[in-house]
C-alpha cells in the first residue's frame, strides 16, 4: 500500500517528534489533539527541533521549512479521514484510546491502517474492539523521537501481512531500525526498561541512596546516557506508572508492583519534565533533586 497521509493523535511529546520525523521524510500529517495549546506548543516544539537539524547541517532552512508545511493541525478527529495511515499517541490510557477509536472509524476509509504507539497496552485488546483488526498494529516510537533509532513493529492477533509491511516501510523511509515483539504486555524495550526504573524508585524509597547517588551510580557505573530518575522524569511518570500497571496486572507477578513512591509522585501531579516537577525541580535554571 502507498503510505502518503498521515494521521497522528496526541500532540504530547511522543506526537510532536511523530510529526516532526514524519514531516522531515516527506509524509503529509495531520495532527490532532484535544487541546489547542498542545497543539500550539507542539509546533512550537517542532519549529525548535527543526532549528537543531539546521544548525548541525543535518537539514537544510528549505528542508525545515518544508516540513513545517507538511504538517497541519486539527481539533477535529474527523479531519483525519482521508489518511493512509493513522497513529494514535494519546495519553497511556486503555480507556482513553478505545474512544479515540471508536470515534475515528467511522471517518477512515477501509484501507486506512490504523496503529498505536502504546507504551505497554495489549495490541489484540485495543484491536478487537475497532472495525479492523486485521489492519491494526503497534507502532511504538522512543522517545526522544527524532534522536532514537528504534521503533518496535508489534501485530496483534489478527494483524495482516499487507499492514506489517505497509508499516515496516513507513520506518525503512524514516531511516530507523524496527525490532518486531510479540503482543505480550509492554513488549520489549519497556518489558525490561520500565522495572529497571521502578526498581531505581524503590531504590530511592528504600533509602538506599538519594536522587543524585542513584543517577550517579547508573550514568558512571553502567554507562547509560541518563540516570534512571532523569530518564523516569523525561518519559512522564504517568506513563512509568500506567506501564508497571499494565505489567502487574497482565502477568500477575508482584515482581512487577509499582513503587508507592512513584503513585505518591504521581497523585501529586508530579509527572517530570511536563509538569515542571517530577524527581528533579525544572522550574530553575538547572534541575535540583526533590529528594
Ligand atoms: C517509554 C517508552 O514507551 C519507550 C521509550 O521511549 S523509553 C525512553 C528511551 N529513551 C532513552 O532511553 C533516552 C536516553 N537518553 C539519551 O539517549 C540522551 O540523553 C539524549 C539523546 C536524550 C540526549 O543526549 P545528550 O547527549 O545528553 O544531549 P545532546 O548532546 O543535547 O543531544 C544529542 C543529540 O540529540 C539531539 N536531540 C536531543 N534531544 C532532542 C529532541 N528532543 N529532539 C530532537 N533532537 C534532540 C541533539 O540535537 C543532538 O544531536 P547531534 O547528535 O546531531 O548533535
Ligand atoms: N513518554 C515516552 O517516553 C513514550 C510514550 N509513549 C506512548 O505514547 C503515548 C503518548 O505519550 P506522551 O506523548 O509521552 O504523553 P503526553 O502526556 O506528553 O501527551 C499525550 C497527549 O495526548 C492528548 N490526549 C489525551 N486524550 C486525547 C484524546 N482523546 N484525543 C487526542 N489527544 C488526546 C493529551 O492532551 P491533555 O494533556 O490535554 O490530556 C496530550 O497532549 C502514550 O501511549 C505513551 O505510552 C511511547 C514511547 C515513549
Amino acid at each position: 500500500m502507498d503510505i502518503r497521509k498521515v494521521g497522528v493523535i496526541g500532540a504530547g511529546q511522543m506526537g510532536n517528534g511523530i510529526a516532526h520525523v514524519l514531516a522531515v521524510a516527506g509524509y503529509e500529517v495531520a495532527l490532532t489533539d484535544v487541546s489547542a495549546d498542545a497543539l500550539e506548543a507542539a509546533r512550537a516544539t517542532i519549529g525548535r527541533n527543526l532549528d537543531r537539524q539546521v544548525s548541525k547541517g543535518a537539514l537544510t532552512e528549505d528542508d525545515r521549512e518544508a516540513a513545517l508545511g507538511r504538517i497541519s493541525s486539527t481539533l477535529d478527529l474527523a479531519d483525519l479521514g482521508g489518511s493512509d495511515l493513522v497513529i494514535e499517541a494519546a495519553t497511556e490510557r486503555e480507556d482513553v484510546k478505545h474512544a479515540i477509536f471508536a470515534e475515528l472509524t467511522p471517518h477512515l476509509g477501509p484501507e486506512t491502517i490504523l496503529t498505536s504507539n502504546t507504551s505497554s497496552i495489549s495490541i489484540t485488546r485495543l484491536a478487537a474492539r475497532t472495525d479492523r483488526p486485521e489492519k491494526f498494529m503497534g507502532f511504538h516510537f522512543m522517545n526522544p523521537v527524532p534522536v532514537m533509532q528504534l521503533v518496535e513493529l508489534i501485530r496483534g492477533i489478527a494483524t495482516d501481512e499487507a499492514t506489517f509491511t505497509a508499516c515496516s516501510g513507513v520506518v525503512e523511509r524514516l531511516g530507523k531500525t524496527a525490532s518486531t515483539s510479540e503482543d505480550f504486555p509492554a513488549f520489549i524495550v519497556n518489558r525490561i526498561l520500565i522495572p529497571m526504573i521502578n526498581e531505581a524508585i524503590y531504590t530511592l524509597y528504600e533509602g538506599v541512596g538519594s536522587v543524585a547517588s542513584i543517577d550517579t551510580s547508573m550514568k558512571l557505573g553502567a554507562n547509560h546516557p541518563m540516570g534512571p530518575l532523569e530518564l523516569a522524569d523525561f518519559i512522564g511518570l504517568d506513563t512509568c506508572l500506567s506501564i508497571m500497571n499494565v505489567l502487574h496486572d497482565g502477568l500477575a507477578d508482584t515482581k512487577y508492583r509499582p513503587c508507592p513512591l512513584l503513585v505518591k509522585y504521581v497523585e501529586a501531579g508530579w509527572l517530570g519534565r511536563k509538569s515542571q516537577r517530577g524527581f528533579y525541580d525544572y522550574r530553575g535554571e538547572t534541575p535540583v533533586p526533590t529528594r
